[in-house]
């Protein structure tokens, strides 16, 4: 049986069973695909569903990897949401909410609509955007192992959590970036929602230099992270920092950078070794807010002596939020992304003398001191920082024991993608910290904004994707690793519960939770992200003012002659 298949959890909310295609189908499928012209292709698998049952026709097309087709799906694929209160970034009315064809078709009051369409009673809820996650890493092979969710386990459980889009970052191959896209675009194959990437720059060179151009103008990316940690794998110096900003720059694209200061981090953790401490503890210690404070500032001056903006990745201290908030007051275009376990975890778990427990809270940058997680709710909630993300990257305890021994060897990474629109909700809004208008903003519209692909994203207006949510303020949750969808084996945010419930979500026009999932592998859709987003505008203007006070100021300082 397929892998994908075998592993994925069947919980007790869970009624999406994966049945394997039949093998007669899959080889009629590879069979069509590889001999018949698309329009013949499409036209079989148009009799296909008159033929088989539903779910083996979405099978069908998950195993071919072809695009989703609304009118194959289970629904009629038009749907009312009645009667809800539509929330969007800066607004909210009590409106109906029409669906067609996968897109927004229509939102105002009172929608009459004929007996084939799927009538959804929002009464008493929130209609809002699907969650965007900004910081994803499903597949992702990183320190000697892989994450333990793929495309399709990964986004199962986000849409399960109320996100229908998620932003993964491409490793290069060898430092190749072509290579990295051909390897994630097949990892994606089966994804269950919409996607989009970032690519990591691990190295430095002409064909690196050239191939930034072509992921931007050709392959819909329009973004690069930069590691100043994980010396020895992932880590670029400052002098490629330095090359890869001023390329970012001409190309319109959004430099990410991961703050902490490799070099100190390294001697941080020798000294922990030295000192006989192995343990999880260690992670913590050896790493501490200064080096993550260190690094935010240096990519910070380095991306204002280029003049271009930044986008600091996982913000987890007090340390890094003040050198963004110094950077945005001297006006600067730095956007700072918090991850929902710096808001909501601090690192006293590394300290459980349980090592599977302790291990599961492995991640870099390191969670923080009590404190630092209500400072970051507050930068949030005040706008020095701008949207939530995740930084889902999942191993499971037999992954971590990698570092049983090494606290320096225990894969870096942990949960979030199902849990984080539902703790954002209960921690920022049910405590009063933000309005629901803020929380549309910094768990979807903003992303969609940065990554310029608002408002067919992020927004439930006329023409937007049919990716939304219906969260009922009254429902509450609970979190465990006995119910979540992602295959690992642990939660970090075991036990927690709160108010607020994503009853449904739709993704592509399609309901696919609603208590169960009901996802088709193969249907997320890859979404190009143009360059030169907003936060480039007045870049140029910027830059010819500067060079204008720079002469200007040469000027009144020449000698007298
Ligand atoms: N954050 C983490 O611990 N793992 C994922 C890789 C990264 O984002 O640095
Ligand atoms: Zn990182
Ligand atoms: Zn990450």
């Amino acid at each position: 049986m397929d892998e994908i298949f075998q592993n994925f959890p069947v919980s007790p909310t869970t009624s999406y069973v994966p049945s394997q295609p039949s093998s007669v189908h899959h080889h009629l499928c590879s069979l069509m695909a590889s001999f018949l012209p698309t329009a013949i292709l499409h036209l079989f698998l148009f009799f296909s569903i008159s033929i088989f049952a539903i779910s083996e026709s979405h099978l069908l097309q998950g195993v071919c990897g072809l695009e989703y087709d609304p009118t194959l799906s289970s629904t009629s694929g038009k749907i009312l949401v009645k009667g809800g209160t539509v929330v969007n970034a800066l607004h909210k009315e009590v409106a109906d909410v029409y669906i067609q064809d996968g897109v927004i078709a229509s939102v105002r009051p009172n929608i009459i609509v004929s007996d084939d369409v799927t009538i959804l009673d929002a009464t008493g809820k929130y209609v809002m955007p699907g969650g965007i996650d900004p910081h994803t890493h499903l597949s992702m092979e990183f320190m000697g192992t892989e994450t333990i969710d793929d495309f399709f386990t990964g986004q199962a459980a986000a849409l399960a959590g109320g996100t229908t889009m998620n932003i993964d970052f491409v490793i290069p191959v060898n430092g190749n970036l072509s290579a990295g896209f051909e390897s994630y675009m097949n990892k994606a194959k089966n994804s269950v929602m919409d996607y989009g990437f970032h690519m990591a720059v691990t190295r430095w060179d002409e064909t690196v230099s050239e191939d930034m151009e072509v992921m931007v103008k050709e392959k819909g990316i329009n973004s690069f992270k930069f590691f100043m940690a994980y010396k020895g794998s992932l880590m670029i110096n400052d002098e490629l920092l330095l090359q890869a900003l001023k390329r970012c720059k001409t190309l319109g694209a959004l430099a990410m950078v991961h703050a902490e200061n490799g070099d100190a981090v390294a001697e941080g953790q020798r000294k922990m070794i030295a000192l006989g401490i192995t343990g999880p503890e260690g992670h913590a210690l050896s790493r501490p807010p200064m080096l993550e404070g260190e690094a935010t500032a240096r990519a910070i001056r380095l991306a204002s002596f280029v003049n271009t903006p930044l986008y600091v990745v996982h913000v987890m201290s007090i340390d890094a939020t003040e050198e963004i908030a110094k950077a945005k007051m001297s006006g600067q275009k730095v956007i700072g992304e918090p991850v929902v376990s710096g808001l909501v975890l601090d690192d006293s778990w590394l300290w459980d003398p349980d090592f599977t427990t302790a291990a599961k809270y492995v991640m870099s940058p390191p969670l923080r001191k009590s404190g630092h997680d209500r400072a970051l709710q507050a930068a949030l909630s005040t706008g020095i920082l701008q949207l939530v993300g995740t930084d889902h990257c999942t191993f499971n305890s037999t992954q971590k024991t990698l570092g049983i021994d090494d606290f320096r060897k225990i894969p870096n990474g942990l949960n979030g993608i199902e849990e984080r629109m539902h703790l954002v909700w209960d921690v920022l809004v049910e405590s009063g910290q933000i309005s629901v208008t803020d929380y549309v903003r910094i768990t979807s519209t903003e992303c969609a904004r940065i990554f310029n692909i608002y408002p067919r994203k992020g927004a439930i207006l006329e023409g937007s994707d049919a990716d939304l949510i219906i969260l009922n303020p009254n429902a509450s949750f609970k979190i465990s690793a006995a119910s979540h969808h992602s295959r690992s084996d642990t939660n970090v945010y075991e036990g927690m519960t709160g108010k607020g419930k994503v009853e449904v979500t739709i993704s592509g026009g399609r309901i696919v939770w609603d208590g169960e999932l009901k996802v088709i592998p193969g249907s997320g859709k890859y979404i190009k992200m143009p360059p030169f987003g907003y936060l480039f505008d007045g870049i140029e203007k910027a830059d010819s003012a500067d060079l204008s006070t720079l002469r200007s100021s040469n000027t009144r300082s020449r000698p007298a002659t």
